[in-house]
């Protein structure tokens, strides 16, 4: 008897093994050997949290298509981007992104970034386009500055007056964060002017980070960990809170703003931030942005807008660092620019973005450092419609899960050259006409298509600008030249093990 039903057993796991392998006829396309049957495999391999890794070798292996699950594929053509990520396409979100999503007595709050519902999406991103168009910098420069300011103060005198070493990812991302707080609310966090991590904001968005990654590969795990019912049930008598630390600073500077005296008020009518842009945005769509959503959009610049811009301005200063070559010639293009008057010798040591964008040469650096360590760390997974589509010649059916990541477009030696994996900024200068273009289109760092970062302006305008501005204050060292930094891979890329020294230098000289 129990031999019948081991039999039995075994061939039913053979049935579903099978129908995993042959899901959607996606047994053509190679990949990992466990990938054919389950998402355990691609659970794994990120909860190792060097995933990039291997999705560049399983492309330098297999191609440009290869099976990350037995229900997705990963693409490496840069042909894949338009034809997945393009306008009218009809690809929605897939569950990856869902997990993120914050969660308000019980019921999740889909924000910009994490909404599956195109609809709504297209909906809200109307709403706010306006508050991250290029003509708003104007309004955000200040903001800007006067962190800056505070950051560079304060680098010399906690680090740079002290001779002690800087966790320097660490101190860029609580630049990012006061700054995305500045730009939000005309009100920073306080985190540069503390040297202390506030409310554990940043130690929260890491513990979400690390949490949505792997469980991202499979989102159904989502209810039972996080979203599960009755965690949600007890949120909603309020007997257990999940609501995020940045939240609770959102709604207090929302409750001011709100409540703020009219003379205040009045006062306040030039001065734009985001969340006036948001208050703005409700006025003019009241029954769709309702308090809730423009909370919901406070809350996500810091999700979306911290870690992003920490790892990218990092990798800025640990390619330069790392490359003195090129560092001697930024600096040069910089000395320059100050003596032809291109760039305004301030005190401070502040660079405008109207200057930072007259240099070439820092274009390119910050280009090339995209390009090696662009943020996001995994493919930005899309769910083909209903129909089915082509992507790159090849017939994929409806409901499959495809993506690609910047990672493995990033390092195409056909696109960027045979030393694609060197940080070379000139290759930025020497490319012109077809194949700049080609590079260009290549480059994902921000995503494609109507889900594009919404941020980009202003993110590149904070790396435009901090980038000259501290390298004009401070020589950087590393501390221990001789190691790499180490990666961790929790969906951004962070960079640990990056600690170095800083001395002040004579700007006026
Ligand atoms: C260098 C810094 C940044 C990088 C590398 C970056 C990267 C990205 C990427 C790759 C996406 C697309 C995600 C996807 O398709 O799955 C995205 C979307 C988004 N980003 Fe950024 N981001 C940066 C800075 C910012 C900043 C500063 C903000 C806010 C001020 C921001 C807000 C958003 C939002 C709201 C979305 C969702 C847009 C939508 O779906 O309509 N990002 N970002």
């Amino acid at each position: 008897m129990h031999q019948i039903y081991f039999l039995l057993g075994l061939l039913g796991l053979a049935f579903f093994l099978a129908s995993r392998y042959f899901h959607r006829g996606l047994q053509n396309y190679p990949g990992p050997f466990w990938a054919n049957f389950s998402d355990l495999w691609r659970f794994f391999n990120v909860l190792g949290r060097r995933p990039e890794v291997t999705h560049i070798r399983l492309h330098r292996k297999y191609g440009d298509i290869v099976r990350l699950g037995p229900n997705t594929l990963s693409f490496a053509d840069p042909k894949a981007i338009k034809e997945i990520y393009g306008i009218k396409k009809d690809y929605v979100k897939s569950e990856f992104y869902p997990v993120q999503m914050s969660m308000s007595k019980g019921e999740p709050l889909p924000s910009l970034f994490s909404a599956t519902d195109e609809r709504f999406h297209a909906s809200l991103r109307r709403s706010v386009n306006n508050a991250f168009s290029m003509t708003s910098l104007v309004y955000y420069e200040p903001l800007v500055n006067e962190t800056i300011e505070v950051f560079l103060n304060q680098t010399e005198r906690i680090f740079a007056e002290k001779n002690r070493p800087c966790d320097f990812y660490r101190w860029l991302q609580f630049f990012a964060f006061d700054v995305i707080g500045m730009i939000t609310y005309s009100k920073r966090h306080g985190f540069i002017e503390k040297n202390e991590d506030i409310d554990g904001i940043v130690a929260q968005l890491g513990k979400i980070f690390n949490y949505a990654a792997p469980v991202g590969q499979m989102p159904w795990l989502d209810s039972v960990f996080w979203k599960n019912p009755i965690l949600s049930l007890l949120s909603k008598w309020g007997l257990w809170d999940n609501s995020f630390a940045v939240a609770h600073f959102a709604r207090a500077r929302m409750q001011e703003r709100i409540n703020a005296p009219e003379t205040e008020k009045l006062a306040n009518v030039n001065k734009e931030d985001l969340l006036s842009m948001f208050l703005k945005a409700q006025k003019n769509n009241p029954d769709f942005m309702d308090d809730k959503r423009v909370l919901t959009m406070a809350v996500s610049m810091a999700f979306a807008g911290s870690e992003t811009t920490a790892i990218s301005l990092a990798s800025v200063f640990y390619y330069l660092i790392k490359n003195d070559k090129c560092l001697e010639t930024l600096l040069d293009e910089l000395r320059e620019a100050v003596d032809n008057g291109v760039v305004e010798n301030r005190p401070s040591g502040l660079v405008s973005w109207s200057e930072a964008q007259k240099l070439p040469y820092l274009d390119a650096c910050i280009k090339e450092a995209f390009r090696m360590h662009p943020a996001a760390g995994l493919p930005l997974e899309r769910v083909v419609p209903p129909q089915g589509a082509t992507i790159c010649g090849e017939a994929i059916p409806g409901g499959v899960i495809v993506g690609c990541s910047a990672w493995v477009l990033h390092r195409r030696p056909e696109i960027f050259g045979a030393d694609a994996d060197v940080f070379r900024p000139e290759r930025w200068l020497e490319a012109d006409g077809e194949k700049l273009k080609m590079m260009n289109g290549t480059m994902f760092q921000f995503g494609a298509g109507p889900r594009t970062c919404i941020g980009k302006n202003i993110s590149l305008m904070e790396i435009y600008k901090l980038v000259p501005s501290f390298l004009r204050r401070f020589e950087v060292h590393l501390s221990h030249p001789e190691n790499e930094w180490k990666l961790h891979n929790a969906w951004f890329i962070k960079q640990c093990d990056f600690e170095t020294k800083f001395s002040v230098k004579n700007i006026q000289a």
